[in-house]
Formats: C-alpha cells, structure tokens, sequence
C-alpha cells in the first residue's frame, strides 16, 4: 500500500526538560519509523506560535512584492567582487538559482550564520577592502519591511531550539548510547548530533514562487520547475511555507510516487538531509523532493536548515555501519566542505 500522507511527529517531550524518558521513548520511536519509511515528516509540539509564523511568511511576501531595483538593493555577488559579495548571501532573481542543470523558477534570500572571523587564520584580512571570500560577508538584510530583520532574528533563535530539540530527538531514534558525563564531540552517543551542530552552520531561505506559466524569459517552456528535485545536503530542514497546496513534491520510497506534503497549519515540514543520511549509513536517506507551482497565487516558503557546524567531521557512525550491513558509504569530511562544493554548484556563474 503506498501512503497517502506524512507521519506527524510531536516534538514537545523533547523540549520539555521534566518529561520522562518512557514519553521520550515513544516520540523517538515514531522518529526512527518516520525516518526509515519516508525521511519527511509534520513535526508540531514546536512551541513557536502560529501568530509568529504568519508574520514571517507574510514578510517574506512583502519583500518579494517590492520592485525589482529595491529588492536587488541586497543583491547576492560573487565573492571577492568590487560590490563587497559573499557568493551565497543576499537577494537572487528568478532563474538565478539552478538544480540539476535547470534554472528554477523561483526569487529567493539566502541568509546564513555569520562567519567566526576570529576563528579562521588562514582567512585574508578583508576589512579593508570590503571584499569577502565566499560565505564570509555579513548577512544582506533588506530595510523593506523595516520589520523583518528583528522578528527574522528572533525566529531564527526559536527555530535553532528546536532543531536542537529535534536532533537529540534523533541520537534516541537511533538507540546509540547516553551520554557519560565527559563526552567529546566525536563520541558516537545519543548526543552526537548535539554536539556537531552546536555551532550549527544555519541557512535560511527566502523563497518566492509566481506561478509556473509566467515566462520570466522567451525561452520559457513547460519543463521548467519551481525547484527542480534534489535531496538537502545538510542535517534538517524545518520548512514553513503559506497555504498552497500541490506544490511541494515528495519522492516515496518506491522510486516512482511523489506525495504532495500539502502544509499542515501551525506545523514545519521536516526533512533530513544528506549529513544524517552520511552519519546514519544510509539506515535513514535523504529524500528527494522537488516543487512544481501551478496552483493559485504567488506562493512564499521560509526553509530553515539546521546544518551541522562548519568544521564538523561527518563520517558514519560505527554503530549505524554495523547495523546497516553495508561498508561505509563515506570516509567523511568536514561539513564546510562539503557545503562549498554545493554552494558552487548552485548558481550559474
Ligand atoms: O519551497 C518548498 O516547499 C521547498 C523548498 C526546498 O525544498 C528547498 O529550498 O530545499
Ligand atoms: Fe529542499
């Protein structure tokens, strides 16, 4: 039987700190099942107010509706150019996005935790030039809404909770051992991801999608898509969007079905990403999934992806090698790497 909607996962007990571990217990196991059949789910519980959420999305929508000439007032340019860019932060124009080779259809703002310039020495000084390797610059706010830049760095607070809340959550799922009073951040126990995402290298995106038969160019033409299919390359993805539904696609695990992840409201769509996928062995994939627009209305989706920290080893764990019967799928390597390769595949340059 192919399923016809997405588990919902209620993550309260986790953020909970006098909640038992038998309710713990029981939330982690609906984790492992979610993550094992479909690597999406609903995830409520979160705590953050629906009234929050509607603000962030209608920001986003607000920006998205000023006119060209100011949205590109924060414009993304490549690192090390004259106009001070960090090839990733800032605004991007439809098309300028691309997967798999196509253009999306889609204008986004791509924002990221900023840069620990204290902590890189082999960095080049670039307060004097005011240029900036890539992903180095400061995040570009926009000054329209004047809002948003507040009520975004608030939320962003909120989300990084329960990303944290979600990844313990995980470590459980995956019964690797408590934690003993002096684990080391490569230690494989139930707080391994803890650990290697507490500096986690946040993105967050901005996305604005017209809908699919509006030519933004004349070569325009019926196979173009939203966001084309991919699976996210990093740890999760806590994904708000508006009300639309149809659009956001989801790959089931039989190769051929996509389920529409219509929004459910009040909840984030939670998927995992290519890191968890590398940690776990491949007990837990990554999902492919993709967007297709045609509905009604200009659609808008804030995805937050909790990613792991900048200089976090990702290899897989022991335990989930053995468990999975499978050699390792990776020697592993840093999370920062792993990022800059994915960070220069994604534009046309
Ligand atoms: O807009 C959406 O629903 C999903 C976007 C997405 O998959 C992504 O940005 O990685
Ligand atoms: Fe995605």
């Amino acid at each position: 039987m192919v399923a016809n909607t997405l588990p919902i996962i209620d993550i309260s007990f986790f953020l909970d700190p006098s909640a038992t571990a038998d309710a713990r217990n029981k939330t982690a196991t609906a984790i492992n099942s979610a993550c094992e059949e479909f690597g999406f789910f609903y995830l409520t519980g979160h705590g953050i107010p629906t009234t929050t959420l509607d603000e962030i999305i209608s920001l986003a929508r607000q920006f998205f509706a000023l006119q060209l000439p100011d949205k590109n007032k924060i414009k993304r340019y490549e690192a090390g150019s004259q106009e001070g860019g960090d090839g990733a932060r800032g605004y991007q124009g439809m098309g300028e996005n691309v997967t798999g080779g196509r253009r999306d259809m889609h204008e986004a703002v791509d924002l990221y935790r900023e840069w620990d310039h204290s902590k890189n020495e082999q960095e080049e000084d670039n307060s004097m030039t005011g240029r900036y390797a890539t992903l180095q610059g400061p995040n570009l706010w926009p000054d329209q809404p004047s809002n948003l830049k507040p009520t975004y760095l608030a939320y962003i607070e909120q989300l990084k909770a329960v990303g944290k809340a979600l990844v313990r959550a995980m470590g459980v799922a995956l019964d690797l051992p408590p934690p003993t009073p002096k684990a080391e951040k490569a230690m494989e126990d139930s707080e391994v991801f803890v650990r290697n995402t507490d500096h986690s290298f946040w993105v967050m995106r901005l996305i604005g999608y017209p809908k699919l038969d509006t030519p933004f160019a004349k070569d325009a033409n019926e196979t173009e898509f939203s966001c084309g299919e991919h699976t996210d390359y990093g740890c999760v993805t806590l994904l708000l969007t508006d009300p639309t539904p149809g659009a956001l696609q989801v790959l089931l695990k039989d190769g051929t079905t996509w389920l529409n992840a219509n929004p459910v409201p009040g909840a984030f769509v939670v998927n995992i990403g290519d890191m968890i996928e590398r940690w776990t062995n491949g007990l837990w994939l990554s999902t492919r999934h993709r967007v297709i627009h045609r509905g009604d209305g200009y659609r808008v989706s804030v995805p937050f992806f909790y990613e792991p920290n900048f200089d976090a080893v990702v290899k897989p764990l022991a335990s989930c090698v053995e468990r999975s019967g499978k050699p390792p799928i990776h020697h592993g390597n840093t999370y920062g790497e792993h990022l800059m390769g994915k960070v220069f595949s994604n534009f046309y340059s």
